[in-house]
């Protein structure tokens, strides 16, 4: 998509400081003096080029990646297609900067490093004033919103009102990989208190400053804001973000017939781990439907896999009985087994006839080829668990999914050292690439990241009314399907980082299709190609 000139009046200083059109020193002579820059900017007139070199200089100066985060979000917030760019053009330098892992150290110190607001602001006392607050927000052609309450930001727990930095990060992916303009992204914080003690009592503390609003008033504010969204911007797409395991479940279930809308820990983490392991299967020469996979954690994010991987078994052939019996879960107190007490709904599919075990003795029993964890739990993957899983498979297949780094089950190292470099590696934050055995091994990132752009972007570019399961089925085949056969031979299940935006496309295309076949779509043009959608895609260019 072409980028606009500035509009009639958007001159002088006012045009500098506006993040959507400003070029800083790129403007050229000829613009210098229509737009009434003339002594505003020193001499040299650079290239968009150069300024990338200039930014990415500076941003290797700084020790700390706090600093370099605070770098970019200065940038995105003066100038926004310089801030795209380098995004897109040092996508495995940058990525980890404005994502997982820094962004987990940003919302942790956000109060902290807060320079200027940015995206919107919703409390329990805006009850009863949403649709009409929101009109505050300058843009009236909203796409893509994505939401958080705060209370499970990443593995780091409820982070209140500081969790807004995800929403942000997971906003500038879109507009990066999927090319949703920035001004149809609207971040979405819920500030409805928080139970972090500790946030409470810190005086730079921005959000509210009460314990959690729950029950019949969290949802009813929940209601609000979803009503209002469709009354006020029709055609957005809510994401809902780092909601804890019960309140992202119950709002799921709540809206996803009668929103557009998706869970992304629940439904994007399902995607994005699936195709991990219809990538694995092409090294390993199993069939995905005779696998067997425990997973290590409970939460949103294990049963959101499981369940999509159920459906991904009965759509193999498999009944459901007989998929769930493939799909074994682990927390804390050992297996998930039928009579525990207190398991949560999403559970209970998963809970089988079986006697209670450790995860050790899971895994002599179960003989899983897969082992995913979602824990948040550092170090939930020990020496043991690993050789376990490496002496009853050639090639085992380890997932260590929590975020941000510190948060993994294991590094990609231990996996590596402790499986004598036959582990099939995937972790939710980037670890470096590992020598073993005189050869190199790139693990890759099994991130979202790699599936909300396409579902977001597809769902857009038809005009989708409702995120369906199979649209995640779709795009966990598509992306697996992008995986290159020299990517697997370095030991990656995914495709480099630098392909993001391509396979967005790929995932949007065939999630458009998937939304005709099930009439979910309103876009007239049904065939919907990729060059199409790319037609659409913010260019970061000027
Ligand atoms: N890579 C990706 O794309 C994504 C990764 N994630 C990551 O997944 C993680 C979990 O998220 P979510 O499911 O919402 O969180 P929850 O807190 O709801 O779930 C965590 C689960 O792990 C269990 N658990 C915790 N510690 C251990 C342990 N040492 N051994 C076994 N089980 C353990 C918990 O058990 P109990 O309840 O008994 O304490 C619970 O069942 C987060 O770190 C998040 O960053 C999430 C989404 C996407
Ligand atoms: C990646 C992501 O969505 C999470 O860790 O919550
Ligand atoms: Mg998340």
């Amino acid at each position: 998509m072409a980028n606009s000139r500035p509009p009639a009046g958007l001159t002088g200083l006012a045009l500098l400081n506006n993040s959507q059109y400003n070029k800083s020193t790129a403007f050229t002579e000829d613009e210098r003096e229509r737009f009434k820059l003339r002594g505003l900017l020193p001499a040299a007139v650079s290239s968009q080029r150069l300024q990338t070199e200039l930014i990415m200089e500076n941003l290797r100066r700084k020790a700390y990646d706090i600093e370099r985060y605070i770098l970019l979000m200065a940038l995105q917030q003066r100038n926004e297609r310089l801030f795209y760019r380098v995004l897109l053009e040092y996508i495995e330098e940058i990525m980890p900067l404005v994502y997982t892992p820094t962004v987990g150290q940003a919302c942790r110190e956000f109060a902290h490093i807060f320079r200027q607001p940015r995206g919107f602001y919703i409390t329990p006392t805006d009850r009863g004033d949403i649709f009409d607050i929101l009109d505050n927000w300058p843009e009236r052609d909203v796409r893509m919103i994505v939401v958080t309450d705060g209370e499970r930001i990443l593995g780091l727990g409820d982070l209140g009102a500081n969790g807004m930095g995800i929403p942000i990060g997971k906003l500038a992916l879109y507009t990066a990989f999927a090319g949703i303009p920035p001004a149809q992204c609207l971040p979405v914080m819920l500030d409805v208190g928080t139970d972090n003690q500790m946030l409470r009592e810190d005086p730079l503390y921005l959000g509210t400053r009460q314990p959690r609003l729950r029950g019949a008033d969290y949802l009813a504010l929940v209601d609000e804001f979803v009503a209002a969204v469709q009354l006020r911007y029709p055609r957005a797409l809510i994401q809902f973000e780092d909601f804890l395991t019960p309140n992202a479940y119950t709002l799921l279930n709540r809206y996803r017939n009668k929103a557009l809308c998706f869970n992304d820990d629940i439904q994007g983490t399902a995607a994005v781990a699936l195709a991990g392991v219809f990538a694995a299967c092409r090294t390993t020469g199993k069939a995905f439907e005779t696998l067997k996979i425990l997973f290590l954690g409970a939460g949103s994010a294990a049963t959101g896999i499981g369940d999509l991987v159920q459906f991904a078994l009965v759509a193999a052939g498999l009944t459901p009985d007989q998929a769930r019996k493939r799909l074994w879960f682990a927390d804390v107190d050992g297996l998930l087994v039928a009579g525990r007490e207190g398991l949560a709904p999403h559970n209970r599919p998963y809970a089988h006839d079986a006697s209670p075990a450790g995860v050790i003795e899971a895994i002599e029993r179960i003989k899983p080829q897969v082992l995913i964890g979602a824990t948040g739990s550092p170090g939930a993957f020990g020496e043991r668990i690993i050789r376990t899983m490496a002496s009853i498979n050639e090639r085992p297949v380890i997932f260590a999914l929590s975020n941000p780094t510190e948060r993994a089950e294991c590094s990609a190292e231990q996996a590596y050292r402790w499986s004598e470099g036959r582990a099939l590696f995937a972790s939710g934050s980037p670890f470096a690439p590992v020598l073993m055995n005189g050869k190199t091994l790139k693990p890759g990132q099994g991130n979202n990241a790699y599936i909300f752009p396409g579902i977001g972007l597809g769902a857009l570019a038809c005009q989708a009314t409702r995120i369906s399961d199979e649209m995640f089925l779709k795009a966990a085949e598509v992306l697996a399907d992008s995986v290159a056969d020299d990517d697997l031979r370095q030991g990656s299940l995914y495709p480099p980082l630098s392909q993001l935006r391509e396979v967005s496309l790929k995932i949007a295309a065939a999630v458009a299709e998937v939304a005709y076949r099930q009439g979910l779509a309103k876009a007239a043009d049904r065939d919907i190609r990729i060059e199409t959608i790319r037609a659409m895609m913010y260019d970061p260019v000027y």
